[in-house]
């Protein structure tokens, strides 16, 4: 069972090492400050859940320690302390942003209810961010391939060995890489994600690992990386084929020792975190190539899950587009559409290159453009019919359309053409297209309508 984290900043040394010791006994990890400097280094080290502070201490003013630790955390909680006299105070700290305060002497059962009333608060947060996103997380399908893939998860989740997710673009990995967490035993604590892709290479190991104040020009202070922001919860990796070679090492030993260097930093950052990533590079392929390293690859291989592509899986694709028509209906995005069979029909029949996520655009584009209307197959873009990917570059360009678009669906069959060169490998593939990894990432994104993709992957 993953330990809720917190940190007490308590001067008093009698009554802190009584109250660590009744929470640990209650099955928290706590760690002690005993001045507001000890606090903010803790701060600077480590991810809390919860802050139980003091809110008089010997060398700082309680009130500005908490604004401090609030202002670097605002998603933490925090808990004051305070003795009868100086409830004023309390009633101070509640406006900075405590979550609720304590007058001492307290009784333990006390405390522990609101603790559990803070944890329960910090769940239903994140559920309302996640319906404030717009996103209904859930997956939804009917394949066997894909019950297959969810009864993997549903075996994996609660283990706490890496997973690893295989699979074309927008087939759902990161949609599974949610339910892994979910279904875990780190379900309460947090979900980190993080996609080296998107990440200019020269940032990827500050964002990973974090970096300590005055590690470079710029680095004006000690900022935690992803590994530790996961504290006790789950990292989801994404695009992990394209982690550059020299972090791939890190990350290994990361994952061995379960610890981890700051960029700049010469001191052993406890972690700990469970390792979900995904790909949709062929990694034994890169293995080959000498561009993943065996023995990562081994190490997050223990459980490699295959997502299968759209079309191998066409059973799914009356449900995806029900669910998206009813999703778009419900968030009042255009006028719910309806299809005739045959444009139902014409549909089914694409091979979705961009799987899952082009399916949903092109349910979402046609909502916006015929709102309220029953499609018609003549309303299906007759691109959509032709498996065009496999084909020339202009062969199958039909001549209906805007230049824009056209260029634009140019592109990305460059661009898929050229990820298909290179294994789906995206480091190469935008040296070879003179761009960076972070543009070409967010051309794939932006384009994901009709995404390139890796032909070569998985
Ligand atoms: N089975 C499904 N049911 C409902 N929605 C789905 C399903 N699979 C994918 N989606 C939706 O399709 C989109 C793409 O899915 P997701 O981001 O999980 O794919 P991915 O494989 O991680 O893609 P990439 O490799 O490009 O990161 C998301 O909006 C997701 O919600």
């Amino acid at each position: 069972m993953v330990k809720t984290k917190l940190l007490m900043v308590e001067d008093d040394r009698l009554l802190g090492d009584l109250i660590k010791e009744s929470l640990e006994e209650a099955g928290y990890q706590v760690r002690l400050a005993r001045s507001g400097s000890e606090a903010l280094e803790a701060v600077n080290e480590e991810s809390f859940d919860l802050v139980l502070q003091d809110i008089q201490l010997p060398d700082a003013d309680g009130l500005e320690l908490l604004e401090e630790i609030l202002g670097r955390q605002p998603q933490w909680k925090a808990l004051v302390m305070t003795a009868f006299a100086t409830v004023d105070r309390a009633v101070k700290a509640m406006k900075i942003g405590a979550f609720d305060f304590l007058i001492k002497p307290f009784a333990m059962d006390v405390l522990f209810l609101k603790i559990e009333k803070v944890l329960e608060f910090r769940q239903m947060e994140k559920e309302v961010a996640a319906l404030k996103e717009g996103e209904e997380p859930k997956l939804v399908t009917r394949s066997p391939a894909m019950a297959g893939v969810l009864e993997m998860v549903r075996v994996a989740a609660p283990t706490d060995v890496a997973v690893l997710l295989l699979g074309e673009s927008g087939t759902g990995k990161e949609l599974l890489a949610d339910l892994v967490h979910a279904q875990s035993k780190r379900a309460r604590r947090p979900m980190v994600k993080i996609n080296s892709a998107a990440i200019p290479e020269n940032l990827v190991e500050s964002e990973l690992f974090g970096v300590e104040r005055g590690a470079y020009t710029g680095a004006d202070r000690t900022r935690q990386g992803y590994v530790e922001m996961a504290a006790g919860g789950t990292l989801f990796l994404d695009e992990i084929g394209d982690l550059p070679l020299s972090l791939q090492g890190k990350l290994l030993r990361v994952l061995q020792e379960k610890t981890a260097y700051r960029v700049g930093g010469n001191k052993e950052i406890p972690v700990d975190f469970r390792l979900v990533a995904a790909t949709n590079c062929n990694l034994r392929q890169l293995v080959e190539q000498k561009k993943f390293r065996e023995d990562l690859y081994y190490r997050i291989s223990v459980m490699p899950i295959e997502v299968p592509p759209l079309r191998e899986r066409r059973e799914d694709l009356p449900l995806l587009i029900a669910t998206f028509q009813k999703r778009l209906a419900a968030a009042g995005v255009g006028g719910a559409i309806d299809f005739t069979p045959e444009a139902l029909d014409r549909l089914c029949q694409y091979d979705f290159p961009g799987n899952v996520r082009q399916l949903k655009n092109i349910v979402e584009q046609l909502t916006i453009r015929f709102p309220g209307e029953t499609i018609k197959a003549r309303q299906i873009p007759v691109s959509l019919g032709s498996d065009s990917w496999v084909g020339s570059l202009f062969e199958c360009f039909s001549v209906d359309k805007p230049l824009k678009e056209a260029v634009q669906e140019f592109e990305d069959r460059y661009i898929a053409k050229v990820l298909k060169g290179t294994g789906g490998n995206k480091t190469k593939a935008a040296d070879l297209l003179g761009m960076s990894r972070q543009m070409l990432w967010e051309k794939i994104r932006r384009h994901d309508g009709a995404t390139p993709r890796d032909k070569a992957g998985a």
